[in-house]
């Protein structure tokens, strides 16, 4: 579980900055964990990291504690954990009014609003691995969706159609963005769409990762020595996704403007549709959808 407490709330932040404190930014950062080896370890890490790393404080098993101190928090441990924690003594309580900011696969807004007071702020996020390498080599795709709770069902596409905000309410969403446009690109979506969103970004990365080690394999194949073959084939991707990220290509013109008639390009395409490669990776990607929704609820006998 990660804590935090925004600008207004730290002396020495405001002392640092000139004009009024910026309300959205987290200055103060309590890391909870379960267990005491865990929290010596990530004590190593922070500390590591030097005055940013210091900001941060680690503890074992003082949910209630640090949930007292905060004004937003992240959830981020295992799907079937969060009734448990979230049920222990005062915790209810102690997130009353606050943000708290789950992303946890299939646990949904239903079940959380269920397990928390009605004041509490419930928002569902969906970063994935990339994040470790933040916005550099490949930007990514989180996902965040706003309370149900009292919003509109006919205004779906928030995108198109964004509910007006409270001040209060747009207060949480740029809390929301800067915790998470540190780590990369940010999308608001539906609930509705989660689970597809675990799917293509959330285990995105090792379905991506088996093409690239596919593409390595072949140019091994071919003779290319290991470790060029699959910086080859890392550059490819990457190249290839700038090119629609930035680019604003879509794949097929792409395809299609590396594709010589009765070239070797068309050859390698022709020879994937025979091993049915784009059903076999959009149905991975469905059936990988089917199984976020189980994660979070109940076993069925
Ligand atoms: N891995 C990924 O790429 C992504 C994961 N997620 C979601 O993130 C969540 C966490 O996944 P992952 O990081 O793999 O899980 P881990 O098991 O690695 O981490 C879970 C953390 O929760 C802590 N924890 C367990 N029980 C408690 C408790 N009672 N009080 C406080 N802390 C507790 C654990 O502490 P301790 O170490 O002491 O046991 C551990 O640090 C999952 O819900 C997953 O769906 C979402 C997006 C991407």
């Amino acid at each position: 579980m990660g804590i935090a407490q925004n600008g207004s709330r730290t002396p020495r932040a405001r002392s640092r900055r000139r004009g009024p404190p910026d309300a959205s930014v987290p200055t103060r950062f309590i890391a909870c964990v379960a267990r005491e080896d865990s929290a010596t370890r990530l004590r190593a890490t922070f500390g590591a990291l030097g005055p940013l790393g210091a900001a941060v404080e680690v503890h074992a098993s003082e949910n209630l504690a640090a949930v007292q101190k905060a004004d937003v928090v992240l959830l981020c441990c295992k799907p079937q954990l969060a009734h448990t924690i979230l049920g222990e003594p005062g915790l209810k309580e102690a997130l009353d009014g606050k943000l708290l900011i789950s992303i946890l696969a299939g646990v949904t807004m239903a079940q959380m609003n269920a397990w928390v007071l009605p004041t509490t702020k419930v928002i569902r996020a969906m970063p994935n691995t990339p994040c470790k390498v933040r916005a550099r080599i490949l930007r990514f795709l989180l996902r965040l969706t706003t309370p149900t709770r009292h919003s509109d069902p006919r205004r779906h596409d928030r995108r198109l159609h964004p509910p007006p905000l409270s001040p209060s309410t747009e207060l949480d969403r740029a809390i929301i963005l800067k915790i998470f446009s540190s780590i990369g690109r940010c999308r608001f979506l539906d609930e509705k769409h989660f689970d597809a969103c675990t799917a293509l970004s959330g285990s995105g990365p090792a379905f991506a990762c088996i093409f690239l080690e596919a593409m390595a394999d072949g140019g091994v194949m071919m003779g290319l020595p290991r470790a060029e073959a699959l910086e080859l084939a890392a550059q490819t991707l990457q190249g290839t996704a700038r090119m629609v990220l930035q680019g604003g290509a879509h794949p097929a013109q792409i395809k299609d403007a590396v594709t010589t008639p009765g070239g070797c390009t068309i050859a390698g395409l022709l020879a994937m549709e025979d091993g049915r490669l784009r059903s076999t990776i959009a149905r991975a990607i469905q059936v990988a959808t089917e199984r976020a929704s189980e994660l979070g609820q109940p076993a069925k006998k």
